[in-house]
């Protein structure tokens, strides 16, 4: 494609160098350029992408776009644009040739709940007649193509080059989580959202924005901005940042399970089995029947139907839909055992998807509640006092651990935690000396370790929360990342105990 083609695109002006370009590669990482690469100059928070342009000619760059003017020799295309990232996403949707065009896009954004959104939604479109394809935190996928994510929303150039992909495979309709920092680094700016979803916000990324204002902005940022949003919106009233959400988008579809609005439960029986449920629609009241469990499941339930709504399914199609999805991994994925206790691997790794994630567990009133979880390094440090409040409020017994430190010492991590750890009625023990009855939390800074301590404790009529790390296969430790999986660790503990079923992996 011709520089000229791409700059039509911007708002930019090329400064100097020659015009009859043809790039062959959009790049913003001077690491990744190649001959005739064109070059993104991004301002980003650890490093400025301006200070690379030297090396990113040395590798080939023919062309490099900036936002502040510096020396370049005479064969290198310079372009000015007021915004990079923002350049950098139109360039990359017309150097795809626009895929997004061709697809129903519906972007769910939100602290919590997306990833199980996008499952729903997903059988719906397939409900609708679609051929969808999903991007999001555990994959990006589409008809029996698979590939793990990096991110939960890709870079702008790596987002289009999946979406032609997903194209070319023959995909009509897309559903994505549109996370924060994607709508605050303009990754899905020019993507015309057909449904935008609002599910929560709680504390969440305040180690990258400044403050839940902050948060909140970038997330409106897909129902009433200028990316240019979304057309339809679906928004969920059970918060308060849902309720301002639809002052700026009074046309919403409203979901909620306590108030007035356009979906809402008007019976509901919860068990180990599922839920169970009768939901008031625009389109007719819907029985629904879910395996999924906990209360927070039917927000996420009630939200999908939203959706469903606005593809024009009737009752009984949205019902059948919602049905087939029986589980997300790593969202309260059992793991069977013969304890008769139930196992549990979640990905609450926030205060308010831990507390949802226990009062879920709660609600099935379970002899005793163990809790293991630890918190990420590198990311927002607040939440873990918060975590380490609820985890011991709604448990019996909790094991603190490590989740992924990263660059951060995980014992200084687990200290965090624990200092949100008040309750003068939760005592701290050594594993060796947990009392029968009463709340206890113990440290156990090896992940491993803290499950199979945990297992060892099980008995009947109990609940194991492992949370924090879900469908994660991994455990970054320092830059290290090496293989580890919750579920395996279950599982290799429940058979040295001679507690995994004969047909237990
Ligand atoms: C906090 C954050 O979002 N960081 C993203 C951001 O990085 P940054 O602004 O810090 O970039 P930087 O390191 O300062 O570098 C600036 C520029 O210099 C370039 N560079 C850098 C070094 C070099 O030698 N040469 C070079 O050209 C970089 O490629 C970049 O373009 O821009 C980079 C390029 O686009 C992203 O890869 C990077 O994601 C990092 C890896 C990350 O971990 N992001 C996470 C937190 C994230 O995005 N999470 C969200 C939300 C998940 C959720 O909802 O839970 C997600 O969507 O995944
Ligand atoms: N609607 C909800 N409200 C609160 N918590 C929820 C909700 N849905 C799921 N959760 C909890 O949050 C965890 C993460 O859920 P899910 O992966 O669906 O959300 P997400 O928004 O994709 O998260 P992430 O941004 O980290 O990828 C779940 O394991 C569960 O504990
Ligand atoms: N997308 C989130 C996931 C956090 C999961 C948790 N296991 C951790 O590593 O902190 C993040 O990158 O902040």
């Amino acid at each position: 494609m011709q520089l000229t083609e791409l700059l039509s695109q911007i708002d930019g002006r090329q400064l100097s160098g020659p015009v009859d370009l043809c790039p062959t590669l959009l790049c913003h990482d001077s690491r990744q350029v190649c001959e005739g690469a064109l070059f993104f100059a991004l301002p980003g928070a650890q490093q400025d992408g301006h200070a690379f342009v030297p090396a990113a000619i040395a590798a080939g760059a023919c062309a490099v776009v900036v936002e502040r003017p510096l020396p370049v020799p005479e064969s290198v295309a310079l372009i000015q644009v007021a915004d990079c990232r923002r350049a950098m996403a139109r360039m990359a949707a017309a150097w795809y040739g626009f895929p997004a065009r061709q697809l129903l896009c519906i972007g769910v954004t939100g602290t919590n709940g997306k990833t199980t959104l996008t499952y729903l939604i997903e059988a719906l479109l397939r409900q609708a007649g679609h051929r969808p394809a999903v991007i999001g935190t555990i994959s990006n996928r589409f008809d029996g193509y698979s590939q793990p994510a990096s991110h939960t929303t890709p870079e702008s150039i790596d987002l289009q080059a999946l979406l032609a992909d997903f194209c070319q495979r023959g995909a009509t309709a897309l559903v994505m989580e549109v996370s924060s920092h994607a709508l605050q680094q303009q990754r899905v700016f020019g993507i015309d959202f057909a449904i935008g979803l609002f599910t929560n916000l709680t504390p969440e990324h305040l180690d990258y924005h400044a403050d839940m204002e902050q948060y909140f902005a970038a997330k409106q940022r897909l129902f009433c901005g200028d990316m240019p949003g979304c057309r339809q919106a679906v928004i969920h009233l059970g918060d308060a940042y849902g309720q301002r959400l639809w002052q700026c988008r009074p046309d919403a579809l409203t979901v909620a399970l306590e108030q007035d609005a356009a979906v809402r439960p008007l019976a509901v029986r919860q068990s180990l089995a599922g839920i169970e449920a009768r939901i008031a629609t625009p389109a007719g009241p819907v029985e629904l029947r879910s395996a999924l469990v906990g209360r927070f499941n039917l927000e996420n339930l009630c939200c999908a139907l939203g959706v469903g709504c606005c593809l024009g399914l009737d009752t009984e199609a949205l019902a059948r839909a919602l049905g087939q999805v029986a589980a997300v991994p790593g969202r309260l994925e059992r793991i069977e055992n013969t304890l008769d206790a139930l196992v549990l691997v979640d990905y609450a790794h926030t205060g308010d998807a831990l507390e949802k994630a226990l009062q879920a567990v709660a609600d099935l009133r379970p002899r005793r509640i163990l809790t293991v979880f630890g918190c990420g390094g590198d990311r927002d440090p607040r939440k873990r006092p918060v975590m380490g409040a609820v985890a011991v409020a709604a448990s019996d017994l909790t094991v603190v651990t490590s989740d992924n430190p990263r660059t951060e010492d995980p014992l200084a991590i687990i200290d965090q935690i624990c200092a949100g750890i008040r309750d003068p009625r939760v005592v701290r023990c050594a594993p060796e000396t947990v009392p029968p009855v009463g709340s206890a939390y113990v440290v156990i800074p090896d992940r491993a370790a803290a499950i199979a301590w945990a297992v060892e404790q099980l008995r009947g009529g109990d609940v194991l929360l492992v949370a924090g790390k879900g469908h994660e296969d991994y455990q970054i430790i320092g830059s290290r990342k090496q293989h580890f999986d919750d579920r395996e660790q279950l599982r290799l503990a429940l058979r040295q105990r001679g507690a995994l079923p004969r047909n237990g992996r």
